[in-house]
């Protein structure tokens, strides 16, 4: 069966977007796509995984001292990647609908972040870009405790620190990517999350 969000959660995300510009949901995805997710996740081999990078297409650099997690873009061909996407899709219709960001596609990657990885903070919005409009984090982590740290910190545009989430299995983050400069702290264990931006077309801004 294809997952659903409900009319209602639109309705959260979109309230909170225009209040504050982010929400933290503990439990708005379904636990059983999350689990498949996480299985996902483990079980692709290192090589699957690459180191991840910074910037884009030839300005692509890897910088250990700014971001340390391996990443794994998803994929449509992939059928668990593939209810992940449509739920994504669904939010993006959702949003647009209420908001009329003309979000126009996603890009998302499983992260993981082995014990002594972080990423510094940053802005998920590109240097000469704004294509990124929305950010989406989906973290897997069961059972996280308070010393395997690894929290995402987000900060407001004067870098006064709003949230410190802990990246608990099943908790979904959504905020507008341009308004807030993140970082994830130094994990003690393997750290899982699925990060993802919902994008304009270049072409409509002009780039
Ligand atoms: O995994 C996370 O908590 C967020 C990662 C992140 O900020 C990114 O990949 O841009
Ligand atoms: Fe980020």
């Amino acid at each position: 069966m294809v997952p659903q969000l409900s009319e209602a959660d639109m309705d959260t995300i979109a309230d909170a977007l225009v209040e504050t510009g982010y929400i933290v949901l503990p439990d708005t995805l379904p636990p059983s796509v999350c689990e498949q997710l996480l299985q996902s996740s483990k079980s692709a081999t290192w090589d699957d995984f690459r180191p991840a990078a910074i910037g884009r297409g030839s300005e692509q650099q890897r910088i250990e001292s700014i971001r340390s997690d391996q990443i794994r873009w998803l994929s449509e061909q992939h059928p668990t990647d593939k209810f992940y996407l449509e739920l994504m899709t669904q939010l993006r219709q959702g949003m647009n609908k209420r908001l009329f960001l003309g979000l126009f596609d996603f890009e998302s990657h499983y992260a993981i972040y082995e014990p002594g990885a972080f990423y510094q903070k940053h802005s998920d919005v590109l240097q000469g870009t704004r294509n990124r409009i929305l950010t989406s984090v989906l973290f897997l982590n069961h059972d996280w405790r308070s010393e395997h740290a690894g929290e995402l910190v987000i900060y407001d545009e004067n870098d006064n620190k709003l949230e410190t989430i802990a990246p608990e299995f099943g908790k979904w983050v959504v905020f507008l990517s341009e308004r807030f400069p993140h970082e994830v702290l130094r994990t003690e264990v393997n750290r899982y999350s699925i990060a993802g931006w919902f994008r304009v077309s270049n072409a409509n801004h002009g780039f």
